[in-house]
């Protein structure tokens, strides 16, 4: 139980070099709150209390001084254990993955977020995980945090009467019905949640299943049910997703007027909002209208909430008005499960890198997901095309990777983290040899003084770090948007970011490069400086004259020192 870290030698000064300042005038000058990752939204930051003269801490936790010496619970925090991974890993829970023990050792592999999927399950079933990943975070230092992805009113099957799939052999027929649910069905007969849906497909229609999992064609509709016979063989999933095609055209007639959030969809997210979710990921996005909608939403029924908003890229519509739902997003996922089944396949590669390269100018972080490595559904080891698919991603930068099914329920999760984990390390060491932010050129995002000053400072430590090979950069961030910025130059070193909120850590286990810390912090910046060593030190993360580039919020400042 006792202290372990050594804080009270490096009570007297050590060397702080000022390298870059800032006129003091500017202190304070920022009011960044909210998107964190995104531009400034110019509403004032949260007032500070001030406890004692020139302390300045955000809540009841105690700042750092030197001679405050770091208790366990600090020393556990998941910063701590952090690894110089750059791209993050977003691991879906399903059935396989569900238990305390299951959930905990992703963690300890890297799973930074934990994705739950409001298409399968119940609340309580949801319910329970959010609370497993919520102790796991108290009790053992993590910081995962949580995301729930809405279901959307795109076309899906039923539920397959609980099997957990269905095999549909070439030259079967089967009938997609719109009967209510409840009502029992013959044999091959699968519930179609669409109520227009026996209307509006023609004979002689292709009915796609999961972009192409299995096939069929329309022979013939009576009332509410639709008979199709298989011409593509395959298996059946509960929920599977559904387009209908014509002559070689996805076929979008009245339900390119659902909604894109249905009426479970926002039962999901008050259960979402009050689970204190980290970031709802918002399936089907059609425009930015409706992230604005979702946003002023939550801002309304609890203002203190700080849920991030992830858009789907999963339709034709979202990609006509990508730069838009971008920029009132919080953020990124490019699904590429649901996007192959609306654009061609081959189209997705190249769809994918504009993605990234969209949000990283636009500053959001962006997730690369599904089939990165699906044939580890089944085998213990993936192809090699599958980790050729990943070193891609991460050779594109995307900020994160996602695990579907892989980890939800395949034979393997444990191992399909491991070689996300391990493939992509290998890229980005790949990636810091041949120095690839040289190449890169980032359009100015913000347009006010205030946000400037951020920015350049920003662009302006990434460079020196850069160039002065630093080992860190370390930032002391209120609201985050200055480790965002940072981020978004994908430096050549970690970017250890301190921030007062644990909920602001968690969001920022999202970003490329980023390993938050949890700690409250004051504006003295010497204080701050030799608390962080004492502590980063005493869990070996950091060394006497290792070099570091520093950058605080509160001060608008780059300094370079060298760790005593
Ligand atoms: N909570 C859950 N309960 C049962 N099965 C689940 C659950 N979550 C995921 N799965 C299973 O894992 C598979 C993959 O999960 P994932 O959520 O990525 O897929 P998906 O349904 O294709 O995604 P999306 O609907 O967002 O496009 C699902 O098809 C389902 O079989
Ligand atoms: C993740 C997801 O929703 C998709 O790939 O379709
Ligand atoms: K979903
Ligand atoms: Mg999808």
């Amino acid at each position: 139980m006792s202290p372990v870290c050594p804080t009270a030698s490096s009570s007297t000064l050590f060397p702080v070099s000022p390298f870059l300042s800032f006129p003091r005038t500017f202190t304070g000058a920022t009011s960044i709150s909210k998107p964190f990752f995104g531009l400034p939204n110019h509403a004032p930051a949260k007032k500070l209390l001030s406890t004692r003269p020139g302390v300045l801490i955000s809540d009841n936790r105690r700042a750092w001084t030197p001679e405050t010496p770091a208790t366990e619970k600090e020393l556990k925090d998941e910063g701590l254990r952090a690894t110089t991974a750059m791209t993050k890993l977003v691991c879906t829970i399903g059935p396989e993955t569900c238990g305390p023990d299951r959930i905990e050792a992703l963690a300890a592999a890297g799973m930074k977020v934990a994705r739950v999927n409001m298409c399968h399950g119940t609340h309580a079933w949801h319910r329970a995980v959010i609370e497993r990943v919520r102790r796991l975070n108290e009790e053992k230092g993590f910081a995962v945090a949580i995301m729930m992805d809405t279901e959307g009113s795109e076309i899906h099957m039923g539920d397959l009467g609980g099997a957990s799939s269905a095999k549909a052999e070439d030259g079967d027929m089967w009938t997609f019905t719109v009967r209510p649910l409840g009502c029992s069905l013959p044999e091959r007969s699968v519930h179609v949640n669409y109520d227009g849906f026996a209307e509006d497909v023609k004979e002689g229609d292709e009915l796609v299943v999961d972009g192409g999992m299995v096939r069929f064609e329309v022979t013939e509709k009576i009332g509410p049910d639709v008979l199709c016979r298989c011409i593509d063989p395959g298996l059946l999933l509960p929920r599977a997703n559904l387009t209908f095609w014509r002559n070689g055209t996805l076929v979008q007639e009245r339900n390119a007027m659902l909604p894109t959030l249905s009426s479970k969809d926002w039962l999901d997210i008050d259960f979402g909002i009050e689970e204190g979710v980290d970031f709802i990921g918002v399936s089907f996005v059609k425009s930015a209208e409706v992230i604005n909608h979702l946003k002023s939403y939550i801002a309304a029924k609890c203002c203190e909430s700080e849920i991030a908003i992830i858009a789907k890229i999963e339709s034709i519509d979202s990609l006509k008005n990508l730069e838009d739902i971008i920029k009132a997003s919080d953020g990124v996922m490019v699904a590429r499960g649901d996007l192959g089944a609306q654009i061609p396949l081959e189209q997705v590669p190249s769809v994918q890198k504009r993605i990234v390269e969209l949000c990283r100018q636009l500053n959001r972080p962006v997730i690369v997901a599904s089939q990165l490595l699906e044939s580890m559904i089944e085998y213990p080891i993936p192809t090699r095309a599958e980790v050729a698919d990943v070193s891609e991603a991460v050779g594109q930068q995307a900020d994160a990777l996602m695990l579907s099914g892989e980890s939800a329920m395949g034979n393997y999760p444990d191992k399909a983290l491991a070689v996300l984990r391990n493939v992509s390390l290998r890229m980005e060491r790949h990636l810091k040899e041949v120095k690839r932010h040289d190449t890169v050129k980032l359009p100015a995002i913000t347009f006010s003084l205030t946000g400037d000053i951020s920015e350049e400072i920003c662009n302006a430590a990434a460079n020196i770090a850069n160039k002065l090979e630093a080992d860190y950069i370390f930032v002391y961030t209120k609201s985050g948007h200055m480790a965002s910025l940072l981020s978004r130059h994908r430096p050549d070193c970690p970017i250890f970011a301190f921030t007062p909120s644990a909920s602001m850590q968690r969001q920022l286990n999202l970003l490329w490069g980023v390993t938050p810390f949890c700690l409250s912090f004051t504006d003295d910046m010497e204080n701050n400086l030799s608390g962080t060593f004492s502590l980063l030190k005493a869990r070996g993360l950091l060394k006497s004259g290792d070099f570091a580039i520093v950058v605080s919020d509160m001060l608008q400042s780059v300094q370079v020192i060298t760790v005593p």
